[in-house]
């Protein structure tokens, strides 16, 4: 909500950034379970009065959101997803303040993932993985809902079945065309669900989880291609336009669908002296780079999405 005041037109919104916290469910059986997310609330609420007449009736305090967290991951009583827990802190925030109209809370998780010893699940043994599960919730008051998750540092490698041609040839350009090149890229992906409404989202226990490890898969294997033969990439930006729309046609609760695909170069070694070839590059020896990379990032969202 904007408000003028003074002349000026007004926004503000506040919030606490990077709540830490980690929850362990116990089963009776021996298994545990653990989540670590990282948690960021923002706030959107009627507390003019704190910035025009020095009157903070109206704030809630970010030191009352950070404790929220932790209440709110005790109350938790068996696993869930990012997404759920994120809903319940927005819907909670919403509805138990009258000035709170609208609330963004967004969490990353980190990748703990069970371990297997002697190719059996551990009960409460984990590993860091990679890449991170993130999502981003908006809940209005009426309970309008806004759902993204997505997934960040990604990093996929190809080693071949890749290539760059036809690109603008001018004074300016050294680049060698090539159909013969490693394709390495750190994926960060970000996708809108269709819910419009918290009443209307899955109810089914890690539904987002699930999804969450399924639309990695549709993105990875799009990236690859099958396993013995691959498949041909002409540019990052064909690739990329692929794996968003692999994702679009498999999953229908999917509205649309964000890609950053920075192109991490893999530059061909060649190394010479005045008088003899030191290294001659031949398909095998390369210099990895991550500075300077190319940046690729586009969206794709379904025509009738409501956005
Ligand atoms: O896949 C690519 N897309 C580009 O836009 C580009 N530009 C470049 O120098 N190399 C590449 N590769």
């Amino acid at each position: 909500m904007a408000n003028e005041n003074d002349g000026f037109k007004f926004e503000q919104r506040h919030g606490k950034a990077r709540v830490r916290v980690a929850r362990v469910w116990r089963n009776p059986d021996g298994r545990q379970s653990v989540v670590e997310w990282s948690v960021s609330i923002s706030l959107f609420s009627d507390c003019q009065n704190a910035y025009f007449r020095d009157d903070n009736s109206d704030i809630v305090a970010t030191d009352t959101m950070k404790n929220t967290v932790y209440v709110k991951a005790k109350e938790c009583k068996g696993q869930l997803s990012a997404e759920d827990f994120a809903i319940q802190l927005a819907k909670h925030f919403t509805s138990f303040y009258r000035q709170v109209y609208a609330a963004i809370v967004k969490i990353v998780e980190k990748p703990w993932e069970r371990v297997h010893v002697d190719g059996q699940p551990h009960n409460h043994g984990f590993k860091l993985g990679s890449e991170r599960h993130t999502t981003e919730v908006i809940v209005e008051k009426s309970g309008l809902l806004k759902l993204t998750s997505g997934v960040e540092g990604l990093a996929l490698l190809k080693t071949t079945k890749s290539g760059f041609e036809g690109f603008i040839r001018d004074k300016y350009t050294a680049l060698p065309e090539t159909q013969e090149r490693i394709l390495a890229t750190e994926v960060t992906a970000s996708w809108r669900y269709s819910y419009e409404s918290v009443s209307s989202i899955p109810q089914k226990p890690l539904y987002f989880t699930e999804r969450y490890l399924d639309v990695k898969k549709v993105l990875v294997d799009t990236f690859l291609g099958p396993p013995k033969e691959g498949v041909y990439s002409p540019s990052v930006q064909s690739t990329l336009y692929q794996m968003a729309k692999a994702a679009l046609n498999r999953f229908p609760d999917i509205s649309s669908v964000q890609l950053k695909m920075p192109n991490l170069h893999f530059l061909p070694v060649n190394l010479s002296s005045k008088d003899s070839s030191i290294v001659k590059f031949e398909d095998d020896v390369y210099l990895p780079t991550d500075e300077p990379h190319g940046s690729i990032e586009a969206s794709l969202t379904r025509f009738w999405a409501k956005l």
